[in-house]
């Protein structure tokens, strides 16, 4: 029976118990002997988002961090190759191209090189690197979902250990209300669908770690559902961005905390003003009505990144069905293969 992207959507909260209890022990197996000087995440599209969202937990390392897409890390040089340099390089397939090309690099440098990848086959493992694996290899679909997540969380698991963190145990207990969210975002999605469908521009606003999320989400909307659909951080929509809206225009600011809510508000009530249609996820309440988010975590452990993607994830699906697209295809197949930005059958 052939999976289906609202299959993969439904599996998350499987996918993230079993990349907590597998992943620690393969981590810690793929560390560097020494600490590194300089780190630099490497990755493109759906893995260049989850880097993004994960990119905090490696802020306080003693180490110097960087984050790059393949094409820039290979036409940089220099500065990189006098220090201790750990590339962390994920690739959700192991099949794109030019990840490929600067694993292949980072690894003629010298430097110690961990993939992320559930591409067991693919050639990014074979190497000569350290692999963690993600345990979605059966996402075979273009656009990921359960690999996004458990991506996320890998590398929050592997800047943590950099730092010689562990997860508090206390985040199993998010499995449970992620569950949730999983369940009632598909409800809520259901009944959105129709009223959005018609949108000539999905913007989606977040700030810090959250514009991975926004440019994840918006990425999930445009190839799913062919919608045109960006990623802001909302400060950024703030300065000109939203001139660019019409009315039939829709944006969804993500908030995380007080100061993030507080900019959000404003952007819609300024928005308002002008008839523009605009609404807010708050990760730590209750908008939009309908969806439960999982508990906020005190201290943060990040774990609002695995959140903040589902309602977008069942969006873009919906929106596929209610254009009368097929969210597996693309709304342009074979255009991976056209555009050569991947090794071996791409779709
Ligand atoms: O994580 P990977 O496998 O390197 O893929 C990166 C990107 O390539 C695509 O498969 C095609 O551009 C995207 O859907 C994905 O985000």
């Amino acid at each position: 029976m052939t999976m289906k992207i609202s299959d993969f959507i439904a599996q998350q909260p499987a996918t993230v118990e079993k990349v907590l209890s597998d992943l620690p022990l393969q981590i810690e197996a793929a560390l560097p002997e020494s600490e590194p000087e300089r780190v630099i995440l490497i990755g493109t599209g759906s893995s260049m988002n989850a880097l993004l969202a994960a990119s905090d937990s490696f802020s306080g390392l003693p180490a110097e961090l960087a984050l790059r897409s393949p094409l820039t890390f290979l036409a940089e040089t220099g500065e990189r190759r006098v220090a201790k340099s750990l590339a962390i390089v994920l690739s959700q397939s192991g099949n794109s191209s030019d990840t490929i090309a600067a694993t292949k690099q980072a690894r003629k440098e010298g430097m110690d090189v961990i993939v992320v990848t559930a591409g067991r086959e693919a050639p990014l493992a074979a190497c000569d690197v350290k692999v963690v694996w993600l345990p979605v290899e059966d996402e075979t679909v273009g656009p990921k979902t359960k690999g996004y997540t458990a991506s996320v969380l890998a590398l929050r698991l592997i800047g943590m250990a950099l730092s010689g963190k562990t997860m508090p145990t206390a985040a199993r207990g998010f499995v449970e209300g992620y569950a949730q969210l999983i369940e009632t975002a598909r409800i809520w999605s259901t009944n959105m669908a129709p009223k959005l469908a018609g949108a000539d521009v999905i913007a989606v606003l977040g700030q810090g770690r959250h514009y991975g999320s926004a440019l994840e989400g918006s990425l999930k909307v445009a190839e799913m559902a062919g919608i045109p659909s960006f990623g802001l951080e909302t400060e950024e929509a703030s300065h000109g961005r939203l001139h660019g809206l019409t009315k039939k225009s829709v944006t969804i600011a993500l908030a995380s905390n007080a100061d993030e809510l507080d900019l959000a508000r404003r952007v819609v009530a300024a928005m308002a003003h002008y008839g523009l249609t605009g609404f807010i996820f708050d990760l730590t309440g209750k908008e939009p009505e309908g969806i439960v988010w999982p508990a906020s975590e005190e201290p943060t452990t990040g774990l609002d990144t695995l959140s903040a993607v589902v309602p977008f994830q069942w969006l873009a699906v919906d929106l596929a069905a209610e254009r009368g697209l097929v969210p597996e295809d693309m709304p342009y197949p074979g255009m991976t293969k056209r555009l050569g930005i991947k090794v071996g059958e791409a779709v």
